[in-house]
């Protein structure tokens, strides 16, 4: 059995237009593993939402083919398709007097009547779904009345309720906080991994693409795509060529990015390195000082930091200061580097 899910070959993507082809991608070819979490990212404009619609078949595709599960995606018929895969847009859905389980009903579309009608089965397949994404408190509530991530994780219920082996998100981290962030990508990692879907996801949120998903498709307008697992990618220098910014530093021992920082002074310190002592330093960092003179022409702050478990002491000259917190810390090393000035 093949292991690709989703394979596109030549593709070129774009918005047919009365006085041409306005084309967005040009000749994209790569694959996406089954029961693998692939995230799609790129700079804004560089087509990841036009692409993400070419592979749902809401647009149509200007050259090259795209495959869904070894077929043709143009030999799909509609409710073959909605079986196969399911979408989740950034776009918020404007119905009104509607609730969480009648959204989340609608993914069962592709296996009802004509007239929509839900068997005791397609019922309890639509509850299972509300409960996978943790929203049971919210099954009866109106829509217009959830929250962001409340409405992201109904949209991904109703994805699930949809039955398909293939989820596509654009932007699912959108509008969300950093913890609603991170649960939003650990349940996406986890349906991968637990249900075997094969989910595709358009997202700028760089460091947690890098941490959790399995595959990274990096979209350039000149270059093209790049694919590969976020370690490979570290590895080849892809990551840092493709995201290089002077105020983007790129730490290879963590695989991620941080903000460089500028430094211009030096600072003695003494005391064990461990918890206190790196908060310190990233204080300080955070002010241009380094622990470490790692540069040459660094200026030197006339005083040494000594840390001692939670307690940091600054020695000057003429007197001992000791500081219970790193606001007080940098307060005493700035009058320092006053005077010295
Ligand atoms: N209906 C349309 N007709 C013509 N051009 C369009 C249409 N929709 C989008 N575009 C253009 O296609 C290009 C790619 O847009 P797209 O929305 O796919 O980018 P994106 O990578 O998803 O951006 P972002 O990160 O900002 O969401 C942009 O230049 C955009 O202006």
């Amino acid at each position: 059995m093949s292991k690709t899910s989703i394979k596109i070959e030549n593709l070129s993507t774009g918005y047919h237009h009365k006085k041409g082809n306005y084309v967005v991608a040009k000749k994209l070819s790569a694959d996406i593993n089954k029961g693998e979490l692939t995230c799609l990212l790129g700079s804004n404009g560089v087509g990841k939402s036009t692409l993400l619609k070419t592979l749902c078949g809401f647009l149509p595709k200007l050259e090259g083919d795209v495959y869904i599960e070894e077929k043709n995606g143009l030999e799909y018929t509609p409710t073959e398709l909605a079986k196969t895969l399911s979408v989740v847009l950034t776009e918020k859905i404007n119905l009104r007097n509607m609730t969480v389980t009648d959204i989340v009903s609608m993914g069962r579309s592709p296996y009802t009547d004509f007239w929509g009608r839900l068997r005791k089965e397609d019922k309890a397949i639509v509850n299972q779904a509300i409960k996978h994404v943790g929203i049971q408190h919210l099954a009866n509530r109106p829509i217009q009345s959830l929250s962001d991530g409340e409405r992201q994780k109904m949209m991904i219920a109703k994805a699930l309720a949809q039955e398909t082996a293939i989820i596509i998100l654009d932007e699912p981290t959108a509008f969300l906080d950093y913890p609603s962030k991170i649960e939003m990508m650990r349940l996406l990692h986890d349906l991968s991994r637990e249900s075997s879907k094969t989910i595709f996801m358009s997202t700028h949120d760089l460091d947690l693409a890098l941490q959790t998903s399995d595959c990274i498709w990096l979209l350039n307008k000149e270059t093209g795509l790049h694919v590969g697992t976020p370690e490979d990618l570290a590895i080849e220098g892809t990551l840092t060529n493709f995201f290089e910014s002077p105020s983007l530093d790129f730490n290879i021992e963590t695989g991620l990015f941080g903000v460089k920082s500028f430094c211009n002074y030096y600072i003695e310190t003494e005391g064990e390195d461990g918890q206190y002592k790196q908060m310190l330093k990233k204080a300080l960092l955070r002010n241009h000082i380094q622990i470490e003179r790692a540069e040459e022409n660094l200026k030197t702050i006339p005083c040494k930091i000594s840390v001692c478990d939670n307690t940091y002491t600054v020695k000057t000259k003429t007197q001992t200061i000791k500081c219970e917190s790193i606001r007080q810390v940098l307060d005493t090393v700035y009058s320092v580097q006053q005077e010295a000035i």
